[in-house]
């Protein structure tokens, strides 16, 4: 069985938010993406709205129901609420992703840059949390550095998949080495020693996915955003310029 392909949209609300307004539409893009055949669409709204909004967020589940594909819907279980930012656990009882993937981020971060740490009293606290969204009826997936010695150990808080950050595993991979691949494929094995199931994400892109999905043929699904978005701009470019030049020409007749 090959890997799903979610695509993650975030970037195309940060264009949108730039200007305010409509454009580009995050709900078009994501149609755009399903109609490409991909398996679903991930978000990771952050509670300081910067891209990805709460409105945006039911659209999308709304979108992911009309095609039957899974709806992933990343965030901090732990960060409050707060104006314009319902909370994590709050948004899933109103969408009811198919997956929920908890991921450990401070409210500074840029990005998503570490997992969980796997320790007595993280996993303690994150068991209720755990069984909450299981209750909703969502995959519990939880954030992990391919690294982390007790990555295994989300298997005890009720979890059912691990997704790698394969952060590092593109970084090394620009510089041409291949050896934090190693440590991605003997994360997934300890991971699917306790039954939990492999997702990995972050800044995989075309030039790496293959190296990475080829090492580790157990991963079940990739979440791919940043990457895709600006290759996207890429391949999109050329026709688009060649639309406006068209519509030129055809004025000035
Ligand atoms: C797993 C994770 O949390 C990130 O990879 C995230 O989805 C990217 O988020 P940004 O688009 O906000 O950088
Ligand atoms: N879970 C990772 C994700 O959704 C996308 O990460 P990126 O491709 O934007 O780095």
């Amino acid at each position: 069985m090959s890997a799903r392909l979610s695509v993650n949209v975030n970037k195309i609300a940060v264009l949108r938010n730039s200007r305010g307004g409509h454009e580009p539409d995050v709900v078009r893009a994501a149609r755009a993406c399903l109609d490409a055949g991909a398996d679903g669409i991930t978000v990771h709204p952050r509670p300081d709205a910067r891209h990805i909004r709460a409105d945006d967020v039911h659209a999308l589940a709304a979108l992911c129901g009309e095609y039957e594909v899974e709806f992933n819907l990343e965030g901090n279980p732990f960060a409050p609420p707060r104006p314009g930012y319902p909370g994590f656990l709050a948004l899933c009882e109103a969408v009811r992703p198919a997956q929920a993937t908890l991921v450990p981020d401070g409210d500074g971060q840029v990005t998503s840059d570490h997992g969980f740490d796997f320790g007595d009293a993280e996993l303690e606290a994150l068991k209720p949390l755990v069984a909450q969204l299981k209750a909703l009826d969502c995959r519990v997936s939880l954030f992990a550095d391919a690294g982390h010695p007790a990555l295994a150990r989300a298997a005890e808080c009720g979890a059912d998949r691990v997704e790698l950050y394969t952060g590092p595993y593109a970084e090394a991979h620009a510089q041409g080495d291949l050896s934090a691949l190693a440590t991605c494929v003997e994360a997934a094995a300890r991971a699917r020693a306790v039954g939990l199931g492999v997702n990995a994400g972050h800044d995989l892109s075309q030039a790496n996915l293959g190296d990475f999905l080829r090492a580790i043929p157990a991963v079940e699904e990739v979440s791919i955003g940043h990457a895709l978005i600006g290759e996207a701009l890429y391949a999109g470019l050329q026709p688009t310029v060649r639309a406006y030049l068209a519509i030129i020409k055809n004025a000035a007749r």
